[in-house]
């Protein structure tokens, strides 16, 4: 196997820091390399839901690690609990059975260490577009003076191209542009993991494709550790280093790893054309086929 070591330096927070890629100059599919070490453990983690006519068990022993600076989709059927697993590493929702470490810690509840973007920003509408992003850099920056804070927030806005907008009252801004003021305002808070539930089912076409791009920028900048949600094949491919495709529920679990290693940074006509694509594309439509076949028979 042809292996290249690619550094680079990169500036987040005011710290330099060297990035490092091992490019393997080609891509793989395959079950699963889940029994390394994680940044972000889950361990036999399930989740039942007591009703007043039973119980229903929705998420049965899920196990997976993330890697620091990993970017893993979570696709899978719908209703099959994808966003159950996503708010359990939240805290948002109770762990029934198993746990969730991240970076160590288990979580028990909601923390500063996590950030979640869903569908809709849930933005503060009297605030603007400056405000809202200024309520995170105020929590991570609790002594720096407001000049600095200042310019914090304005280097957080910029690379999502809302600088000519940081005056305007947040919630009057086109979709789009709240759901990149919604993410600007989740990574100045500067969380250990980045969980998105589906942050662009909402959005046209071409917002759709212009917040993957950035967010692909974003990830590449800071290397955020991410976990994120999505009907779509296509963003998988384009924004994960994994997709997880999780079986058809009740009892779902992780059913298979698609490994997508593509080369970094990403540009989206080049991925298109890449010779793996179609490949890793089948290998998700044919996982996903299967499943509801097994569900009809
Ligand atoms: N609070 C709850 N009480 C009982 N059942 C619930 C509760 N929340 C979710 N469920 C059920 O758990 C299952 C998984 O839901 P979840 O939202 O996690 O799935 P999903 O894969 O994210 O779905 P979708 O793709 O449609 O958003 C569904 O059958 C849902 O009805």
């Amino acid at each position: 196997m042809h292996c290249r070591f690619v550094g680079q330096l990169c500036w987040f927070d005011g710290v330099v820091v060297v990035r490092c890629v091992i490019d393997s100059g080609h891509v793989v599919a395959e079950k699963g390399r889940d029994n390394m070490s994680g940044f972000v453990e889950f361990s036999g983690v399930g989740k039942t839901y007591r009703e007043s006519h039973g119980q229903t068990v929705i998420v049965e022993n899920f196990d997976l690690h993330i890697a620091k600076g990993e970017c893993v989709s979570l696709l899978g059927h719908s209703g099959c609990g994808k966003s159950t697993i996503l708010t359990m590493a939240a805290g948002l929702t109770a762990i029934t059975d198993g746990g969730i470490l991240v970076d160590g810690h288990g979580v028990d509840g909601p923390g500063p260490d996590r950030r979640v973007v869903f569908s809709l920003p849930g933005l503060l509408p009297w605030m603007t577009v400056f405000d809202n992003v200024m309520l995170s850099v105020r929590q991570t920056h609790p002594n720096a003076t407001s000049e600095e804070r200042e310019a914090i927030v304005d280097g957080f806005l910029h690379p999502l191209g809302l600088s000519d907008v940081r005056d305007h009252k947040a919630t009057e801004l086109a979709r789009g542009i709240q759901q990149r003021v919604g993410i600007a305002r989740a990574v100045a808070l500067n969380p250990k993991m980045l969980l998105l539930d589906e942050p662009f089912a909402l959005l046209d076409a071409e917002d759709r494709m212009t917040l993957q791009d950035l967010l692909l920028d974003l990830h590449w900048r800071h290397h955020l550790t991410t976990l994120m949600i999505t009907r779509d094949i296509d963003e998988a491919l384009l924004i994960s280093d994994r997709v997880v495709l999780m079986t058809k529920g009740p009892k779902a679990t992780v059913g298979k790893i698609v490994d997508v290693q593509f080369d970094r940074p990403r540009v989206r006509a080049k991925i298109a054309t890449h010779p793996q694509y179609a490949e890793l594309r089948r290998q998700i439509s044919a996982f996903l086929e299967e499943q509801e076949r097994i569900d009809a028979a």
